[in-house]
């Protein structure tokens, strides 16, 4: 044992050559110091016990007695934690509660904003919150106690019947939402018929896989665009989905687009322009890649969504609505070129479809959707032009519907005929004037009806829902429209001159 020369001649000497770990002897021969801590804390912190094996010294860890142990309180726990008073909260409400629903004003930023403080917690939600209005103190303690009796939130009957009317109001409403979001199983409308009881031709726009893409597309977007058709907004207007948007995400802007102006009169359009105002910024459209309007204002309003939103690389512009109501059409003619299928029978795009309008503005296009509803029966689908004429079984039908929407004079001047007094007349006519004919010489009622309803979804027979303003028109208004109405009239006797010379050439 010694330093390491002595031990290295003792080990040559002693003849142990084996082991070549050659270490001195010393403290902590066998031991480095790390090795030793780990050693005591073994053995120091051990229970110290006497030779009879009684305790004498609990180990540390067995001791009863607890040494105050404190965590040193620190400001950043409360890191996520912001105090408003509530004068602060009510000036936040008051300046922020109009401005949400405003949709005409933009918040930006609405992250860095404590939003959740606009709305009151809903306490009736849980029918504990207002347990002392159902049942006083008097009512569940002390010798009136009628704690026996059954629990009801109501206290007087009409009390329980505008309840369950409530009830059932906000059930439907959650239905109409439900089958929105696609979850729609074998619902039944409110006659207790079923939805698969119309034909299955009807139900187009309404499946789950159109209802994903819409989702894909208003998801990706941070403004939408609501396309409705001119002649009918109201009737192509997805009500569902709007609500959908308001409350899941109320950041994106949603705008109407009335599309297909120029198969209504001008006043028309205005009316419904100046009446859909009311709820949202609308504008007023004619797709076409050649003879637009009002593609300049489209595009100076989405600049100015892009303006606002300058913090992002790029906005995606979402177009969605019924079919057929021109959304392809729209983005063609945005880009002034055919990026998009267009096809005058509903459900030509697919899927959806991302194109670039500028460098920082890309349009999204969309399949069209239909809300499904009880309450439309198949005429209205179909006079809406979500349908293909081509698979329609017994056309005739709907030709009543088309004589009570059209005025007669656009039909005669359509067909060139007059004198039907019905609608089975009024095929009949037509079919003996254009020569359709099955064998025996019947006319081709289905044929017909067919072309009927085309021309009608088209815009070959004019024809508009009137707007619920007409009555409220000023008198500028009505002279313009009377004005409009007598150039139409003008173009139209000049059109019909010439093709009666042109077939008299
Ligand atoms: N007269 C007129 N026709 C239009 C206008 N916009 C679109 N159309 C016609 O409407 C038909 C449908 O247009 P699309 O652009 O395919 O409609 P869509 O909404 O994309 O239809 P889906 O693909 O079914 O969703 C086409 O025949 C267009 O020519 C318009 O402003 N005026």
């Amino acid at each position: 044992m010694g330093n390491f020369k002595k031990e290295k001649s003792r080990r040559t000497r002693e003849g142990k050559t084996k082991d070549g770990n050659l270490r001195v002897k010393g403290e902590n021969f066998y031991r480095d110091g790390k090795r030793v801590q780990f050693l005591n804390m073994y053995t120091k912190g051990g229970a110290v016990k006497n030779k009879n094996g009684d305790l004498i010294r609990a180990a540390p860890l067995q001791d009863a007695t607890i040494p105050t142990a404190r965590v040193q309180p620190d400001r950043r726990w409360f890191g996520n934690t912001r105090v408003i008073s509530q004068d602060a909260l009510e000036h936040f409400r008051g300046a922020m509660g109009e401005t949400q629903k405003d949709t005409y004003q933009v918040l930006l930023r609405r992250n860095k904003l404590p939003m959740s403080l606009l709305e009151e917690k809903d306490t009736t939600e849980s029918p504990r919150a207002n347990i002392l209005e159902t049942e006083s103190y008097n009512h569940t303690f002390g010798p009136k106690s009628q704690r026996k009796k059954p629990r009801i939130a109501a206290s007087s009957l009409e009390d329980l019947v505008n309840d369950a009317s409530n009830d059932s109001k906000v059930f439907q409403e959650k239905q109409e939402l439900n089958a929105t979001l696609g979850l729609m199983g074998g619902e039944t409308d409110e006659d207790g018929w079923t939805q698969t009881a119309k034909e299955h031709i009807f139900s187009k726009g309404q499946s789950k896989r159109i209802w994903n893409e819409l989702y894909k597309v208003i998801d990706s977007s941070d403004v939408v665009i609501h396309v409705l058709d001119a002649r009918d907004p109201l009737g192509t207007r997805c009500k569902s989905v709007e609500e959908y948007m308001k409350k899941e995400t109320p950041h994106k802007h949603l705008i109407y687009v009335l599309n297909k102006c120029d198969l209504v009169p001008t006043w028309v359009a205005a009316a419904w322009v100046k009446h859909l105002s009311k709820e949202r910024p609308t504008l007023a459209f004619h797709a076409s890649i050649t003879n637009s309007f009002g593609k300049g204002s489209l595009i100076q309003l989405l600049r100015q969504f892009s303006q606002l939103h300058s913090d992002r690389k790029q906005i995606s512009v979402g177009f969605i609505g019924y079919p057929n109501t021109g959304k392809s059409s729209i983005i063609n003619t945005l880009r002034k070129k055919k990026v998009c299928q267009v096809a005058p029978i509903p459900g030509e795009t697919k899927v959806w479809q991302y194109i670039t309008l500028m460098k920082r503005i890309f349009l999204i296009d969309c399949p069209g959707i239909v809300p499904p509803s009880g309450k439309d029966t198949e005429e209205d689908i179909l006079f809406r032009g979500v349908v293909r004429v081509e698979h329609v079984s017994n056309p005739e039908q709907y030709i009543p519907g088309v004589l009570k929407r059209c005025q007669r004079k656009h039909l005669e001047r359509t067909y060139e005929i007059s004198g039907w007094n019905n609608s089975t007349e009024f095929i009949k006519i037509l079919a003996n004037k254009q020569g359709r004919l099955l064998k025996g010489g019947e006319p081709d009622e289905s044929g017909v009806s067919k072309q009927i309803l085309n021309d009608f979804n088209r815009g070959k027979i004019p024809w508009f829902v009137s707007p619920p303003e007409k009555a409220s028109l000023t008198e500028e208004d009505k002279t313009d429209k009377k004005r409009k109405a007598d150039e139409v009239e003008e173009e139209v006797k000049e059109k019909e001159q010439e093709s009666k010379k042109v077939k008299s050439a």
